[in-house]
């Protein structure tokens, strides 16, 4: 029987979810929902939807799952006009939202209606925006939390489950607290030091431009994240604001301890300082996407001449390997250059540094 899904919000994660759909369920129609015109429309052009809906009330009235994808502060909006919608008894609505506690006091008014909704957040993601930049592979092996409210039954989130199978993610089932506490420290507080360190480089390139030539290599793979949407920022740390602001004065209190430290030239505790950040990143799973996901990167030593990016890329196409990305991160004179090539999975990642040793290419899965 024909399944109607209903997405509001046809954006990086939006478009990204109705693809990862659209390859697993049979006989599913896919409705959108957008704010701005252009971009319902190039959602349509670009088969993310099958059809556009003129208002959330016509999209959301006869469907079998509904999914939120627009920033917080607007997510909360659509629930509260969801709630004086009449729609199917046996619909589950659902969100992507990056916190949880806030959009879960606002589901409390779905509940008292009998309206299932489970909040959810898929870990996975880009500094991108917009449809043009959704994938359904998006989420494959990230976790995807859950956030379901005491009473919901077993088998309304395992339907929900069953719905997002195409994204292949790993579930994970959180309470809203835990979820917001655990990403404010992984995902929102890095976005904050990301955009202060590019701040603290854009004020010194008032003075003196050169800055912004020589900001290469590892500030610019630390910084990423700060070319993010600012609105979808500026809503989370207004709804994680607690966790936030308890981190804020940690970190606070951090790094008046690394100013101490450098101030008496403490040459052991800089040490250890940095020896024991790296014991910790160093264990960090590296196969499974965090808030931060990985690519499956492969790091490949390449000399510094021309031609040598191109015999590494035709040895894996030769192969039949696919590359996702490709970036240079340092070549210089009579230094060896590092070639950052990103995959869609292990398997390829495993059989692109099988092939480049062949070829006596030395590759690392950290740099
Ligand atoms: N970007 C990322 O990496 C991740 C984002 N998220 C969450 O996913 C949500 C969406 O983020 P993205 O897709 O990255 O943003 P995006 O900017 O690519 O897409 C959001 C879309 O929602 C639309 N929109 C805004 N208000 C609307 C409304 N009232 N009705 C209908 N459409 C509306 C916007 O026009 C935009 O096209 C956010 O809540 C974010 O916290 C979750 C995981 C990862
Ligand atoms: O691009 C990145 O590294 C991200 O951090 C993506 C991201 C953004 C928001 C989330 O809630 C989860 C993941």
């Amino acid at each position: 029987m024909e399944k109607r899904v209903f997405v509001i919000g046809l954006g990086l994660i939006g478009g990204s979810i109705a693809l990862a759909i659209r390859r697993a369920q049979e006989d599913v129609t896919i409705v959108g929902f957008e704010i701005n015109e252009e971009r319902l429309g190039l959602a349509k052009t670009l088969n993310v939807i099958d059809e556009g809906a003129v208002s959330i009330e016509q999209g959301a009235k006869d469907a079998d799952l509904i999914i939120i994808s627009a920033p917080v502060g607007q997510a909360e909006e659509i629930m509260e006009t969801l709630v004086n919608i009449e729609m199917k008894p046996t619909v589950i609505i659902t969100d992507v939202g990056s916190t949880k506690q806030q959009i879960m006091s606002k589901a409390i008014h779905l509940h008292k209606k009998g309206v299932t909704f489970i909040g959810g957040h898929p870990m996975a993601g880009s500094h991108k925006s917009g449809v043009s930049a959704a994938r359904p592979h998006l989420f494959e092996n990230a976790f995807y939390i859950l956030t379901p409210e005491k009473n919901t039954p077993a088998a309304k989130i395992e339907e929900l489950k069953d719905w997002l199978s195409g994204t292949k993610a790993n579930f994970l089932i959180m309470s809203p607290k835990e979820h917001d506490e655990l990403t404010g420290a992984v995902s929102h507080f890095p976005h904050i030091v990301a955009a202060s360190l590019v701040h603290q480089v854009a004020a010194i390139d008032e003075k003196n431009s050169t800055i912004s030539s020589i900001a290469a290599g590892g500030f610019r793979d630390i910084t990423r994240i700060a070319s993010s949407s600012p609105t979808m920022w500026r809503d989370i740390l207004l709804h994680n604001k607690d966790t936030l602001l308890a981190l804020l004065e940690k970190w606070r209190i951090e790094m008046d301890r690394v100013k101490d430290m450098i101030d008496t030239m403490d040459s052991d505790a800089i040490y250890s300082y940095f020896n024991s950040a790296k014991e910790f990143r160093d264990g960090l799973p590296v196969k499974q996407k965090g808030a931060i996901p990985s690519f499956y990167d492969l790091y490949v030593d390449v000399p510094d001449h021309p031609g040598s990016i191109s015999e590494v890329t035709s040895i894996l196409a030769k192969e039949e390997i696919s590359i996702t990305n490709i970036r240079i991160i340092e070549v210089r004179e009579d230094i060896m250059g590092v070639l950052r090539l990103s995959f869609r999975n292990e398997d390829d990642r495993k059989r692109a540094q099988i092939c480049l040793a062949k070829h006596q290419f030395e590759s690392f899965i950290e740099m």
